[in-house]
């Protein structure tokens, strides 16, 4: 139990200061001192308000182009930096593929119909009395309106007229053309990532592209017309622009450095990479005096073209290796992030006079497509894509043959393992061999803080990188003074430690707790203690997370509660302390979330409250994933059905699948990923859409406009009526008239902005062709099961030895090593260490937490429950998963939890509780119930 020490009793045992490591204290006058900093007491800080930010003065500047907007202020005398070997005007003479991509004309569409169905005949098909198109207007161009933008118009906007009702199918009350002409859009939804589970793309909305009678400002406007005027623009929207729209300004004002100094050095150093050569550019572009530990071998490996595997511990300065060799290469360089945030943060972290840029999802058509002009224009040389970028084809297209990439960087590369603690699909796709074939890419920098032996290997051999080139430090920084204590009463001794040396004394804390509902509960109390304090974490929208992340940054809250959504990319370089209010998952996780203290290397503390209840909770959540063989099978029947002929274009709603097949939706994908890439490439990927689609037509009728145009006949033959409207699944149309998908919806936007049509898209799903069905899917279903009952087995060790370290160390440390009282930095450091070097996730078997292998009732009760819930019909692992209360989709949480054996059985080994329902249930089956 943890005991708190007094306030006098600082040098005591029970400090939390003892045995500190060598690094400068913070408190004190350090060795080498510092820039004197104020650092106001946490006192002043817990009741100050946040000064209301000056509004900036609306200064009108005419806006020249959208591609001007978004590009570094020109002229850039780092021109020949950007571009040293002609990479802009090779571009600009490429075919412009991508440009005519996203918007499919009528003449295009109707070549593209032609081109895929030789028998169409576009003259009968579009000749006859097609309304005149009418041009769209360029400069203010409009967005489909999201649900929010509807709600919440920004305050600049002119009051809408509440729109006059028309029936959908009504063909007299047609709005007027020219009111309803606007720009395509490009469809989002490529399926861009949701790493932690941050809803940050907007999964699951439902895409309306019904014909408004007023125009809505989007957020690339309003953020035009807060580039133009200064206006600032208020809330509502899409949040993700915001983001990325604030990056974009926040380069801008740093505006493109062009100094000869740095160009000469870049010179130098492109002739010749020494280390003299590269510390000169290190000092003219960073202003540091030397490399830290392992930066300059990774940049001179990478310069001289070899791939590299590069292991820093968190905030030592792994993208300054990918960003010197961004300079020196001829051609671009790009980074693949995890999560957007992520890719926001280090975008707006490039120095000035290396362009960056950021192609993701949730960007609009205009965003995109700028983005893609200021790459053909070479103004761009760090561009920064999500791994599901790479399902796109489209994507790929403009690397093709046009724009040499010289380096691809993977940060947060642990991702493509699925031993690692964040195994990510879509991260899967990184081959090296893929990025050969599709990109021509020679040079792979993979960057990770934390990865077991295991981990590394498979991300080097994924990624060929020679096992050579593989550059290791100790994952875990020396400035970290590592605390675990045993808590029977967290909320109670969280705030006891609060108010104890050296807590007691920090400006700036991250609390981490496991569950969403935790953060809330824990800031609220911290605040109604006085203590200034803000929860972070997905379930919030993007906007007041990045406010969060904002105060917290600005020093305006002293304490930020949050789950395992908050700190990636964070580089706040005074965060003093890292408390774990719950036991993190792994111990890849545990050093994540104590690296974002002390990273400007000054001492700092992080203190874990153990308690086994939240173990068994979060260990009883590790089983949250599994599948059994009898559900694989049964979905790889449907991926593979009969009504899938090879070729075409198949789709599964993700929601529906996910239910009917009780497997989560990440599951899903992780499935079918490895259908695709696995040892037999069964089928490709497609990004995802949304499928189901109702049609409203509005001017012409259904029948006469279907005489003129290909598409609406092909949807008139496939659809079903409901309410009067059409409903048809969007790639049935597209297998129909053999085009894409994109096609599809590109088109239904070409008729929606002449007034023809509206239509809504819902259900998301995934997309994908069949290449070859699989010979046995008996086997294949189990070969996929032991793989994912691998991954969940991996799952389980990872919380097992994370458990087992902070068991050891407040049960079983020797107390040698300079270990006293709660603190423990040396025994840690060195469990750590030994883990991260190990094949495989074994724990200190002595300090394990064995979950309860039987329990008296368990039989008893699973038969009660059976017998009183005999209407729904369970398989072993539902069982299993409603004692252990964990929700699923087939059963969730929201249903499922009034139970009154909800959780009941934590404490039991899941595998136990299953063995007992399936007992239970074949006795069931047995007597014919
Ligand atoms: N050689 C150096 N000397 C001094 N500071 C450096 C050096 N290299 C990087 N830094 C600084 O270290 C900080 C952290 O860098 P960076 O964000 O690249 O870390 P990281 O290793 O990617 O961290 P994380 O794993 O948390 O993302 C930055 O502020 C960066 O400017």
């Amino acid at each position: 139990m943890y005991s708190p020490p007094h306030a006098g009793d600082s040098d005591s045992e029970g400090s939390l200061l003892s045995g500190v490591s060598d690094s400068p204290p913070r408190g004190g006058s350090p060795p080498t001192p510092p820039p004197p900093k104020h650092r106001p007491s946490p006192k002043h800080t817990a009741t100050a308000k946040p000064k209301p930010k000056p509004k900036p003065k609306a200064k009108p500047k005419p806006v020249a182009s959208a591609c001007a907007a978004a590009a570094p202020p020109p002229p850039l005398p780092s021109a020949a930096l950007s571009d040293p070997h002609g990479l802009a005007s090779r571009i600009a003479a490429a075919p412009a593929l991508v440009a005519t991509t996203s918007t499919v004309s009528s003449s295009s569409f109707r070549r593209l119909v032609q081109s895929r169905n030789p028998s169409f005949d576009p003259v009968a098909a579009f000749s006859a009395s097609a309304p005149a198109p009418t041009p769209a207007p360029t400069a203010t161009p409009t967005e489909i309106p999201t649900a929010a933008a509807a709600q919440c118009p920004a305050p600049d906007a002119p009051p809408r007229a509440r729109p006059k009702r028309v029936h959908p199918n009504s063909v007299s009350e047609a709005p007027s053309a020219a009111a309803e002409v606007e720009q395509p859009k490009r469809p989002r939804g490529s399926g861009e990532g949701n790493f932690v589970r941050l809803n940050i793309n907007g999964y699951g909305r439902k895409r309306t592209f019904r014909n408004t009678q007023a125009r809505r400002p989007t957020k690339y406007r309003s953020w035009r017309r807060r580039r133009a005027g200064g206006v600032k623009a208020q809330g509502c929207g899409d949040e993700e622009g915001d983001f990325v729209a604030e990056a974009l300004m926040e380069r801008e004002k740093k505006g493109a450095v062009g100094d000869v100094g740095v160009l000469k050095a870049v010179e130098a150093a492109r002739e010749d990479p020494s280390e003299q050569n590269l510390e000169s550019l290190l000092s003219l572009a960073y202003g540091y005096d030397s490399f830290r530990q392992g930066q300059l071998e990774a940049i001179q490996k990478v310069v001289a073209g070899e791939s590299t595997m590069l292991v820093l511990p968190t905030g030592v300065g792994k993208s300054l290796c990918y960003q010197i060799p961004a300079m020196i290469l001829s051609g671009l360089t790009l980074v693949v992030s995890p999560l957007l945030s992520l890719m926001v943060d280090q975008l707006r972290k490039l120095p000035a006079f290396l362009p960056g840029g950021l192609l993701a999802s949730s960007q609009t058509s205009d965003e995109f497509h700028e983005t893609l002009q200021r790459l053909r224009a070479g103004d761009i040389k760090v561009l920064f894509v999500s791994p599901e970028r790479f399902l796109n084809e489209e994507f790929l297209l403009i690397f093709k043959d046009a724009l040499p990439i010289s380096l691809v960087a993977i940060d947060e590369a642990h991702c493509i393992s699925e031993w690692s603690h964040n195994f990510r699909p879509s991260y899967l796709r990184l081959r090296a061999s893929l990025l050969r074939r599709k990109l021509n890419v020679q040079c792979i920098l993979a960057t990770t803080a934390t990865a077991t032996t295991q981990t590394l290997e498979e991300i080097m051999h994924a990624l060929e990188i020679p096992s050579d080139n593989l550059i290791k430090t100790s994952q875990i920084r020396d400035n970290l003074q590592l605390s675990i204590s045993t808590s029977d009463n967290r909320l109670k001794d969280f705030m006891l430690l609060l108010k104890s040396s050296p807590f007691v004394d920090m400006r700036s804390i991250i609390v981490y707790c496991k569950f969403q509902g935790e953060t809330d509960y824990v800031s609220k109390y911290l605040c109604d203690n006085n203590i200034s304090a803000k929860s972070y974490h997905s379930g919030l929208p993007m906007k007041n997370r990045s406010r969060v992340q904002e105060l917290f940054c600005s020093n305006k809250i002293r304490v930020a509660v949050a789950t395992v959504a908050f700190g990636m990319g964070l580089d706040k370089s005074d965060v003093e302390g890292v408390i774990h209010y719950s036991l993190p998952e792994s111990l890849e996780e545990y050093v994540q979330e104590t690296g974002r203290a002390g990273r400007d290397g000054r001492l700092s503390h992080c203190h874990l409250l153990l308690d086994s209840t939240t173990f068994y909770k979060i260990r009883s959540l590790s089983h949250s994933d599994g599948v059994d063989e009898y559900a694989i099978s049964k979905f790889l029947y449907q991926v593979f059905s009969c009504d899938n002929p090879m070729g075409s274009i198949c789709s599964l709603v993700k929601e529906l699948t996910s239910r009917k097949f009780d497997i989560k939706e990440e599951v899903l994908l992780t499935i079918l990923t490895q259908l695709e890439i696995g040892g037999q490439q069964y089928l490709r990927l497609l990004p995802q859409f949304s499928v189901t689609c109702t049609l409203y037509f509005h001017k012409t009728s259904p029948q006469l406009l279907a005489d003129k145009d290909v598409l609406v006949r092909s949807v008139l033959n496939k659809s079903e009526t409901k309410d009067g409207n059409f409903v048809f699944e969007v790639t049935k149309i597209a297998n129909d008239l053999n085009i894409t998908v994109n096609d599809v919806i590109d088109h239904l936007q070409q008729l929606k902005f002449s007034g023809e049509i509206s239509c809504e898209l819902k259900d998301p799903a995934y997309c994908y062709v069949i290449l070859k069905k699989p010979d046995d899917l008996n086997t294949l279903s189990a070969t996929i099961t032991k793989w994912l009952s691998e991954v969940e087995r991996s799952k389980i060790m990872k919380l097992d030895a994370m458990f087992a370290l902070a068991n050891f160390a407040v049960k079983g440390c020797q107390r040698t090593d300079g270990c006293s009282g709660s603190q423990h930095t040396q025994c840690i450091q060195k469990k750590i260490t030994e883990y991260f070097s190990k094949n495989e996730a074994t724990s200190d078997n002595d300090y394990h937490a064995q979950p309860h292998k039987s329990s008296p009732f368990l039989q008893a009760d699973i038969k009660v429950f059976l017998q009183s819930n005999s209407f729904a019909k369970f398989t072993p692992r539902a069982v299993a998963r409603i004692m252990h209360g964990i929700s699923s989709p087939g059963f969730p949480s929201a249903t499922w939890s009034k139970n009154h054996f909800w959780g009941r059985y934590v404490e039991v080994d899941f595998l136990v509780v299953m063995e007992a329902a399936k007992a239970e249930l074949v006795k069931l089956v047995g007597k014919g119930e």
